[in-house]
């Protein structure tokens, strides 16, 4: 089994706050896998932690057979990025933040050809601050896949986005996964998580609740769809 991510132990504090506690995580090569949980529960700090960019207390972490560092580029180049807030500078257009990601890798993708898949092509002399805020999702999304990464890690992929919207990026992950992309991603949409992961971990309090295929989840928990399993396996029903 080759897995493109291994994590061990992970243990993650902001001052005295424990929000990682002791979690373990593997990500096998080619599928997409979905980290889901609550508000607060820890999903971006263990993302950070994943990538490099928040140092970890405790644990080990291996990210294409690699340990994290976001500062040596070679093996960042493997993985696209799409944060949940992606600071742009003031100003740039698409062409320009398209032209200077394109700059940073060996292989970039051929970037105008692609931006019909995401709905942007008749935006590529558009301000990015003139954008929607689902327009300017795409466009990270889109930016993520700059240099043809063999890991994809999306946080909160399609919050914003319109029912069309969400299904252009659906269709759009699945064709990257079909090339053998592997995809990590974070998601409040349970019929997003049940659409397209292949195996979910259900994060509680920064550690792991449960974890299987959406079929092995919801069989455990009895529920018919996603929504309602995650509902009864938290225990945090609707007051
Ligand atoms: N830079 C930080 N400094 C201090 N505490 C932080 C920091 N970042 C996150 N936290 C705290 O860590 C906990 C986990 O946050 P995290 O953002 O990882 O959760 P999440 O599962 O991604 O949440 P959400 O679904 O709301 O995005 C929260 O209690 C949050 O307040």
């Amino acid at each position: 089994m080759t897995y493109a991510i291994e994590a061990e132990g992970l243990v993650k504090y902001y001052g005295n706050n424990q929000v990682l506690h002791g979690l373990n995580m593997n990500v096998k090569a080619g599928e997409i896998f979905g980290l889901i949980g609550a508000n607060g529960a820890g999903k971006s700090t263990t993302i950070d932690c994943l990538l490099g960019t928040k140092k970890l207390d405790q644990g080990t972490v291996k990210i294409l057979r690699n340990s994290p560092n976001p500062k040596q580029k070679s093996h960042f180049e493997q993985i696209g990025v799409q944060f949940q807030e992606s600071a742009f500078q003031n100003g740039l257009t698409v062409k320009e933040i398209c032209e200077i990601t394109h700059s940073l890798y060996k292989n970039p993708i051929d970037w105008r050809t692609k931006l019909a898949d995401y709905q942007l092509e008749h935006h590529v002399r558009s301000s990015i601050s003139t954008l929607s805020g689902g327009e300017r999702q795409k466009l990270c999304i889109l930016l993520a896949t700059m240099g043809q990464p063999k890991l994809l890690v999306l946080d909160e992929l399609t919050t914003g986005l319109d029912p069309i919207a969400r299904r252009q990026i659906w269709n759009n992950l699945r064709r990257l996964n079909d090339e053998g992309v592997t995809i990590l991603l974070t998601s409040h949409d349970m019929h997003e998580i049940e659409t397209l992961c292949d195996r979910i971990l259900l994060l509680k309090h920064g550690n792991v609740f449960m974890e299987g295929t959406v079929q092995e989840v919801l069989s455990k928990s009895g529920a018919k769809s996603m929504d309602d399993a995650y509902l009864q396996l938290t225990g945090e029903g609707i007051r």
